[in-house]
C-alpha cells in the first residue's frame, strides 16, 4: 500500500561551533605582543517554520536527513570565524513535532511560527577573549561545541475549517475541485487521495478552507486503510461534511449505511462529537442517484441532519452547500475569535543550567549538569593549560567541593556527562586549580615549584574528614590572597 506521507521521521543535525584560536600577536620589534586568537563562529541551527504555501510533508519523506552548516574557526588578528548558516525547513500549517517516544515538542500553527529543532553549537572562545589580569597570554583556546542532533517525528494535522468525510470515491476531491481553485487528483479507484488537499472557498464575505482527505472505510479508527492518518486531520476542523455516494454499485452499500459506518468510526476515534455536521448527497446527476437521494433524504432529516443534494459533475446544489458551510464557519468564528497569528519562535524547553549533580555509580562518581558538560566539550585535552582552565572552572562551580562531600578520594573515577559522550578522569583534586597559580604570560608555577597544599593533602587524605578540613583550611588561605578568587563570569563562554 502506498505510504502516507503526512507523518515523517526526520534526522536533524545543527552545525558545530567553530574552534577558538590560540595565537600571539607578532610585530617587528614587539616580540611580546598580546594574545590575538579570535573566537569560533556559532554553528547554524535547524529551524522549522510554518509556510502557508506548503501543504504536505512529502519533501521530507524523500530526504529525511537535514544538516545545518558548521561555524568557522577563529583566526589570529582577532578574527572571528563566520557563523554557520541556519537551515530553515518550511513545513505546512498544523505540523506537530514530536520526539520518537511521541512526546509533543511543538505544535506549529500560523504562518511564520518557528521551532528550533536542533540548536547550533556555540563557537569556542579564542585566547584573546580568555585573557585576564592574571592570565595575560593563555596558550590555549576553547573548542567549538558540537551542534545538537536528534530524531524528530512530524505529523500534519490540517488546519481547515471544513473537513469532507466519506468513503473512497464518494467524490470528495471532485467537490473540492468545483467549489475552490484546488486541483486535486480525481479518479474512480479508492484511495486516490493520499495527502489532504486544501481548498480556499469564498461565500459572500466569508472565506474559509475545506480539507479533502483520504477515504474512510470500516475499521479506519483501528488504522485500516489510511484511517488514523485521515482522522488526524479531522481533529482540528470546525465542520464535518458527510459526502455520501448515491451512485455506488458496491453491494451492501447505500447512503444511510455509509453514514452510519463513518459515524461509528468517528465516534471510535473520539473527540469529534461536538462538531456540527452537514450531509451532501453526491452524484445526483446520475438518474438512479437522484432517485436514491430522494428516498434517503427524509430519513436523514428525521435524524436531524441538514441535507444537500449535489453533483460535482453537473455542479447542481453547490451554492446552497457552500453557503451552509460558510454560515457555520462564520458562527463558530464569531463565538471564538481567531487569535492573531504572531510570529512565535518555540524553543526546546530550557533546562535549568545553574546546577549540577554528583552521583555514585559502582565506585565511580558521575557529574551531570549543563555547564560541566559544556566545559568538558570545550576542552582541548591535549593542552595542559586548557585542562588546568577546565579544572579551575569546575572547582569554582563547586564540583570538587561536592565530590569531597560525597566521599570521593583521590584516584577515584570521575565521569562527566551522559553515557554516550561522557569523559572519564582519574580524580586528581586540584582545589587551588589553575588560574591563580598561573604567572605572567601563562606560565604555570605548578610545573616549577611543589604545591604544598596538594602535597599535604596527599599525605593526609586517608579519611574524608581530614580531607575536608584540609580543604577548608586551604580555601581560607587562598581566599586571603588578593585576586585569588574569581576572575569573572564564566556563564557565557
Ligand atoms: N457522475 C458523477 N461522478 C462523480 C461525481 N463526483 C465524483 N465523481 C466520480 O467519482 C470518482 C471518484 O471521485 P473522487 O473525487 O476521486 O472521490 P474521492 O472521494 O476523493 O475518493 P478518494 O480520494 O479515493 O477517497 C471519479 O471517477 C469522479 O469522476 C458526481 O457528482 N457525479
Ligand atoms: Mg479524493
Amino acid at each position: 500500500m502506498t505510504t502516507f506521507v503526512d507523518r515523517v521521521e526526520l534526522h536533524v543535525a545543527a552545525g558545530n561551533g567553530g574552534h577558538g584560536c590560540a595565537s600571539v600577536h607578532r610585530e617587528k620589534f614587539k616580540p611580546l605582543g598580546g594574545p590575538d586568537g579570535g573566537n569560533g563562529g556559532e554553528g547554524g541551527s535547524v529551524i522549522l517554520t510554518v509556510d502557508a504555501s506548503i501543504t504536505t510533508l512529502l519533501e521530507y519523506h524523500h530526504s529525511p536527513k537535514r544538516k545545518a552548516t558548521n561555524g568557522k574557526p577563529g583566526a589570529g588578528g582577532h578574527r572571528t570565524g563566520s557563523t554557520g548558516g541556519d537551515l530553515v525547513l518550511p513545513v505546512p500549517d498544523g505540523t506537530v513535532v514530536m520526539d520518537r517516544e511521541g512526546n509533543v515538542l511543538a505544535d506549529l500553527v500560523g504562518h511564520g511560527t518557528s521551532f528550533i529543532a536542533a540548536a547550533g553549537g556555540r563557537g569556542g572562545l579564542g585566547n584573546s577573549s580568555l585573557a585576564s589580569a592574571r592570565r595575560k597570554a593563555p596558550g590555549f583556546a576553547l573548542l567549538g561545541e558540537p551542534g545538537e542532533a536528534r530524531d524528530i517525528v512530524m505529523e500534519l494535522k490540517s488546519v481547515a475549517d471544513v473537513a469532507l468525510v466519506g468513503y473512497p470515491s464518494a467524490g470528495k476531491s471532485s467537490l473540492i475541485s468545483v467549489i475552490s481553485a484546488a486541483k486535486p487528483k480525481i479518479a474512480d479507484y479508492p484511495f486516490t487521495t493520499l495527502i489532504p488537499n486544501l481548498g480556499v472557498v469564498t461565500a459572500g464575505d466569508t472565506v474559509y478552507t475545506v480539507a479533502d482527505v483520504p477515504g474512510l472505510i470500516p475499521g479506519a479508527s483501528q488504522g485500516k486503510g489510511l484511517g488514523l492518518e485521515f482522522l488526524r486531520h479531522v481533529e482540528r476542523c470546525t465542520v464535518l461534511v458527510h459526502v455520501l455516494d448515491c451512485a455506488t454499485l458496491e453491494p451492501g452499500r447505500d447512503p444511510l449505511t455509509d453514514l452510519e459506518t463513518i459515524e461509528a468510526e468517528l465516534s471510535q476515534y473520539g473527540g469529534l462529537d461536538d462538531r456540527p455536521r452537514l450531509v451532501a448527497l453526491n452524484k445526483v446527476d446520475v438518474p438512479d442517484g437522484q432517485d436514491l437521494a430522494d428516498i434517503t433524504r427524509a430519513s436523514l432529516e428525521e435524524a436531524g441532519y441538514r441535507v444537500f443534494e449535489v453533483s460535482a459533475a453537473s455542479r447542481q446544489g453547490l451554492r446552497e452547500l457552500n453557503f451552509a458551510m460558510a454560515q457555520i464557519v462564520a458562527e463558530a468564528r464569531a463565538a471564538k475569535p481567531i487569535e492573531e497569528n504572531t510570529r512565535i519562535v518555540l524553543r526546546p524547553t530550557a533546562v535549568d543550567d545553574a546546577g549540577f549533580t554528583v552521583t555514585e555509580e559502582d565506585g565511580a562518581y558521575r557529574v551531570r549538569g549543563l555547564k560541566p558538560e559544556r566545559w568538558v566539550r570545550q576542552t582541548d585535552f591535549s593542552n595542559d593549560e586548557a585542562v588546568g582552565y577546565l579544572a579551575d572552572r569546575l572547582a569554582r562551580l563547586g564540583v570538587e567541593d561536592k565530590l569531597w562531600k560525597v566521599g570521593a578520594q583521590e584516584g577515584d573515577t570521575v565521569i562527566i556527562g551522559a553515557e554516550e559522550n561522557a569523559v572519564v578522569f582519574d580524580w586528581e583534586p586540584t582545589m587551588a586549580a589553575g588560574a591563580e597559580m598561573l604567572g605572567r604570560r601563562g606560565e604555570d608555577h605548578r610545573f616549577e615549584s611543589p604545591r604544598p597544599a596538594v602535597d599535604r593533602r596527599r599525605e593526609k587524605a586517608k579519611g574524608r574528614d581530614a580531607a575536608e578540613s584540609e580543604y577548608l583550611a586551604f580555601e581560607a588561605l587562598s581566599s586571603g590572597r588578593p585576586g585569588a578568587i574569581d576572575e569573572g563570569d564564566d556563564e557565557d563562554h
